[in-house]
C-alpha cells in the first residue's frame, strides 16, 4: 500500500484535496479532524490537568485553547508533547484499517507533516499550495479568525515555498475545484502505474 502524506499551509486546501482522493474512493484520514475528536475524549483528562481553563462542559474548548496559545506561545509545546503522541496511534490504527481493507492508496492528511518528521513515515510527499493573497483572504473569512490568530499559525509551519520545494507533487488549489480534481486525478493515476502490482 503506498501511503501518501498530504500537507500544506493553513487554509491552502488541504481538506478539500483530501475529500478528492477519498472520492477516488481511497481512504483518508484527517489530523485536524482527529485532534478535534480527541478534544472531545482521550484528550481532555491530559489537557484538563495540563490547562484547565481550557475546559467547558466536559470538553475542550478550542477557541479559549487558541486564546490561552496566544497569550502563551511557549504553551504550544506542552500541547503538541500531549496531542501529537496520541495522533500518531490515531494514524497507526487508521493504517491497519486501511491495508486490512484491501486499499492500495492510503492518504494522512498532516498538516504539520515536515514539522513533526512524518515526511519519513509516508512513501509520497503531496503538498497544496495557493496564492498567498487567496490563502489569507481564505483564511480570514473563517469565524473566530483574526489577523493575530493566523500570523500565530503561519509562524509555526514551514513556509509555503520550502514545503513545494520538498514535495514529490504539487496540487495548485487556485484554479478551482475542477482544475485540482484533474491534478489529483492524474497523481492517483501516476501511483498505481508506478506501484508493483500496477493497480
Ligand atoms: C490551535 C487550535 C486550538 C486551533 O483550533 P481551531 O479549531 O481554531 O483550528 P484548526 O484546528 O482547524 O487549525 C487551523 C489551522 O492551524 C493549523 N494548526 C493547528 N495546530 C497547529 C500547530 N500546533 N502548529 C502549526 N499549525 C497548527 C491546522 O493544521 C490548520 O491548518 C488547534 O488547532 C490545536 O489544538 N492545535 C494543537 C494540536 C496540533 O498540533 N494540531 C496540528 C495537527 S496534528
Ligand atoms: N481547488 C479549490 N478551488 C476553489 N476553492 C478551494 C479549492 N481548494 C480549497 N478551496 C477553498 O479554500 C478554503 C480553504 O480550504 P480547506 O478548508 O480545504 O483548507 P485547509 O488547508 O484544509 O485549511 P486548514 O489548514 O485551515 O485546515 C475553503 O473555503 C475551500 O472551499
Amino acid at each position: 500500500m503506498i501511503i501518501v502524506g498530504l500537507t500544506g499551509s493553513i487554509g491552502m486546501g488541504k481538506s478539500t484535496t483530501a475529500a478528492l482522493f477519498a472520492e477516488q474512493g481511497i481512504p483518508v484520514s484527517d489530523s485536524d479532524r482527529v485532534v478535534h475528536d480527541l478534544y472531545r475524549g482521550e484528550a481532555v483528562p491530559l489537557i484538563a490537568a495540563a490547562f484547565p481553563d481550557v475546559i467547558e462542559g466536559g470538553v475542550i474548548d478550542r477557541n479559549k485553547l487558541s486564546e490561552n496559545l496566544a497569550k502563551n506561545p511557549a504553551n504550544f509545546k506542552t500541547l503538541e508533547g500531549i496531542v501529537h503522541p496520541l495522533v500518531r496511534s490515531r494514524e497507526r490504527a487508521f493504517l491497519d484499517g486501511a491495508r486490512d481493507s484491501g486499499a492500495d492508496i492510503a492518504v494522512l492528511d498532516i498538516p504539520l507533516l515536515f514539522e513533526t518528521g512524518a515526511q519519513d513515515r509516508v512513501d509520497v510527499v503531496v503538498v497544496v499550495s495557493c496564492d498567498p493573497e487567496l490563502q489569507k483572504e481564505r483564511v480570514l473569512k473563517r469565524p473566530g479568525m483574526t489577523e493575530e490568530k493566523f500570523d500565530l499559525i503561519l509562524s509555526r509551519q514551514v513556509p509555503d515555498k520550502e514545503k513545494r520545494a520538498r514535495a514529490d507533487f504539487v496540487v495548485d488549489t487556485g484554479h478551482g475545484i475542477e482544475s485540482a480534481r484533474s491534478q489529483v486525478d492524474e497523481i492517483i493515476s501516476i501511483l498505481r502505474r508506478q506501484s508493483p502490482t500496477g493497480g
